[in-house]
């Protein structure tokens, strides 16, 4: 069975997350997204999500830690293992090259996006640990 792995950023900043909704051009026309991609050879996954952020949306971004993997099969035979990982904002404006939009959305809203359905157990994941998630980065915010 093909494994495909695939990276992807909960990028944060003020407390919302950044959301990304597939063009037409992409494959899932239309459904949101964490943006990222899939990672190339010799490439770490954190590597792989700088790379793809920067291509995509044309910001830096600083890798914190990662959250659970989810598989998903979209086509028989083959597997789409999405990694996450929480991120923050570093430098550099949004500029879109490839998704249609992009939205920061609060905890209260990240559930009334309609999600590609590899992301629905990380929504799940990151709702249920979002306060957590918010301390981590205070904490480290902190630190810096
Ligand atoms: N980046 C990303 N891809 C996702 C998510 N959810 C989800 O099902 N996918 C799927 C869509 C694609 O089939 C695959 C990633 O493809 P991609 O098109 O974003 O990555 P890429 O830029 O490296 O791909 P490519 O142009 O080289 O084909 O994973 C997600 O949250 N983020």
């Amino acid at each position: 069975m093909e494994v495909v792995l695939v990276t992807c950023a909960l990028i944060f900043l003020d407390g919302k997350v950044l959301c990304a909704q597939r063009s037409d051009s992409m494959q899932l026309p239309g459904l949101w997204e964490f943006p990222g991609g899939k990672i190339e050879k010799d490439e770490t996954p954190q590597e792989c999500l700088v790379r793809e952020i920067k291509e995509e949306l044309s910001i830096s971004i600083q890798v914190i830690c990662p959250l659970k993997p989810n598989d998903h099969s979209y086509s028989i035979g083959k597997v789409i293992r999405l990694m996450p990982f929480v991120c923050i904002w570093q430098d550099g404006e949004i500029n879109l090259l490839e998704h249609q939009s992009v939205e920061w959305v609060a905890k209260e809203n990240l559930k009334s996006l309609e999600w590609a359905p590899a992301d629905i157990p990380i929504v799940e994941d990151l709702f249920e640990n979002w306060n957590i998630i918010q301390k981590q980065l205070v904490d480290k915010n902190t630190e810096l």
